[in-house]
């Protein structure tokens, strides 16, 4: 059964005299994956801070499992959610164990939790915990940092992500893999939601169940892949697509 897990309702967001988000209005349910597209400006990474409390919307509410965010405790809601982000933000004089492991060290857990934990999740990304633990992050390639940023989100195992253009500064080689990998981890975490930001449309469709493509502060389609190739809602959307069907044009031509 689907289970409403985020919800926006006449949500707007303005900096100032600037309306950055107008009126946006959206449903996300428990397990889903969520990919969020759109061009730069159009309010992405604002629509995610505000689903872990970081901002408040100027109007609307937004609930959270049924709760009014605002009245949540701003703390405990940003434990419940895991946030990846493109500068990954490694404590560089900690080692890759001890990064991992930051938010349960607050938490108090025990040592042998601990330790149990960041092995756990070193192998769900596939770093071997005995070469990878007791290294430091400059001692890492971008890509296994990124797998470490997914790692230390996952630490207290939250039952949401949220994922601001983790993949950004990665090569392509190693971004599709890391993609590959966040499917897999997502197909294997029963039940956790996960929202992906991205400006590149082969991610959006590729990692998402649904994608919700974004436009100037308003949501202009929310849909399967699937549809969203079959029926594009608006030239916007269209012309989004043409771009994917406009560099495979550009490749086989190359290589006709
Ligand atoms: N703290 C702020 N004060 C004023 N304006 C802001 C602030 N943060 C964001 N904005 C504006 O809000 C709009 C949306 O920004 P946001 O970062 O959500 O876009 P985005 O879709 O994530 O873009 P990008 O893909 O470039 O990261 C932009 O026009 C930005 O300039």
């Amino acid at each position: 059964m689907t289970k409403p897990i985020i919800q926006f309702k006449h949500v707007q967001k303005r900096f100032g005299d600037n309306i950055i988000i107008p009126d946006l209005n959206f449903t996300v349910n428990q397990g889903e994956f969520v990919t969020i597209l759109g061009s730069s400006g159009s309010g992405k990474t604002t629509t995610l801070k505000m689903i872990n409390g970081l901002w408040q919307p100027s109007a609307g509410e937004i609930l959270i499992d049924g709760q009014q965010i605002s009245k949540l405790d701003q703390v405990k809601l940003r434990r419940h959610m895991g946030y990846v982000v493109q500068q990954i933000g490694l404590f560089p004089h900690m080692t890759i164990a001890e990064n991992i492991a930051v938010v349960p060290k607050m938490l108090q857990w025990s040592h042998s939790k601990i330790d149990r934990r960041v092995k756990e999740l070193l192998e769900l990304v596939r770093l071997e915990p005995g070469v990878y633990a007791n290294r430091y992050p400059q001692q890492l390639s971008g890509g296994q940092q990124q797998r470490v940023g997914v790692a230390r989100a996952l630490a207290t195992n939250p039952p949401y992500v949220l994922f601001d253009e983790p993949f950004g500064a990665l090569d392509a080689l190693t971004r599709s893999e890391l993609q590959q990998e966040i499917k897999r981890i997502h197909e294997s975490l029963a039940d956790k939601t996960f929202m992906f930001v991205t400006h590149d449309i082969n991610e959006a469709l590729f990692l998402g169940q649904r994608v919700m493509v974004m436009h100037k502060g308003q949501i202009v389609q929310f849909a399967s892949p699937e549809v969203l190739v079959r029926h594009p809602a608006t030239p916007f959307v269209e012309e989004l697509l043409g771009t994917v069907q406009q560099n495979e044009n550009l490749w086989r031509h190359q290589h006709d």
